[in-house]
């Protein structure tokens, strides 16, 4: 593992918030073991092993039921750890890959009888090289018979320039961590707005209240980030989701406690209503329907 990147919390507390019947993590991710599924040579970071045995004992220790699994940009487009612990969850989890635009029918059904149901997009440069967008245009062509939409992972200032892309995308796109505001700016402050009137213009989107451990300024405190994830909730009710971002990676400010994090879920979803929108809901129409 990178050595000035912590490993996720050995012991996270019991939360106090009491999730819904059949909420889901609705974005975590697995990684390696890498003696068994070794971490994709361009990598641009190293996590520590996140096996789904640890995956699966979070789930249930926080009082989930179900996992949406994200491949993240250290597999590369090697799936495999994804589809290895979408087979060992069964019904209980999901799957979004990266995909290469070589990919074939065959290995895409492959991965749809796993439980992939979705595609990533990653334009994070710190985490990926660029692809060209008719790449992402060619795969989001090959998905389309399989009924799948697109992740999509970007950081706030670069939003204006990937909305006519977006446009193109005629599928569901599901946008991660909020499209990283910067906190700092406040909810009313154009680069947020301009999120909020792309989510208001195209129901298609939907976004994840997610990751108030990487965009705060003042860990582990989260209070920062609180207004951000609570006005999409109330906003877009039906098109939210919710996940821990387990096991964390790149963190370096501390290590998310993740009973703490489920604990931020009543701040930003005050009522039974919108809890069981965000966390049941939601996640298995889009994932389990
Ligand atoms: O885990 C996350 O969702 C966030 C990060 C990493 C990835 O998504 C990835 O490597 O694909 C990050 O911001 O470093």
């Amino acid at each position: 593992m990178d050595p000035d990147y912590l490993p996720f919390h050995a012991n996270p507390s019991k939360p106090e918030f009491k999730a819904p019947e059949g909420a889901v993590d609705a974005h975590c991710h697995v990684f390696g073991p890498a003696d068994k599924f070794p971490y994709h040579p361009k990598r641009k970071y190293t996590p520590c092993d996140a096996p789904k045995e640890k995956l699966f004992e979070l789930r249930d220790y926080l009082g989930f039921s179900r996992n949406v699994i994200v491949q993240a940009s250290c597999h590369g487009t090697d799936n495999a750890a994804l589809v290895d612990a979408l087979e060992n969850a069964g019904e209980l989890a999901r799957g979004v890959a990266v995909v290469d635009p070589g990919i074939t029918e065959e290995e895409l059904r492959v991965m749809d009888k796993a439980g992939v149901r979705a595609v990533r997009f990653n334009f994070v440069k710190r985490l990926v090289d660029t692809t060209p967008k008719e790449v992402f245009l060619s795969i989001a062509e090959k998905i389309k018979p399989l009924g799948w939409h697109i992740v999509v992972y970007f950081e706030a200032p670069d939003l204006e320039a990937l909305i006519p892309f977006l446009n193109e995308l005629d599928t569901t796109i599901v946008v991660d961590h909020m499209g990283r505001p910067d906190v700092t700016k406040g909810v009313e402050h154009a680069d947020f707005q301009r999120f909020i009137d792309f989510m208001t213009s195209n129901d298609k989107v939907w976004v994840k209240t997610t990751c108030p451990e990487r965009l705060t300024q003042t860990p582990p405190d989260y209070r920062d980030v609180v207004p951000f994830m609570k006005a999409l909730v109330e906003k877009f009710p039906d098109r939210c989701l919710w996940g821990t971002d387990w096991p964390h990676p790149n963190m370096k400010s501390h290590t998310p406690d993740d009973g703490k994090l489920v604990d931020v879920i009543p701040q930003i979803a005050p009522t039974a209503e919108l809890q069981q929108k965000l966390l049941v809901d939601n996640p298995m129409r889009l994932y389990w329907s």
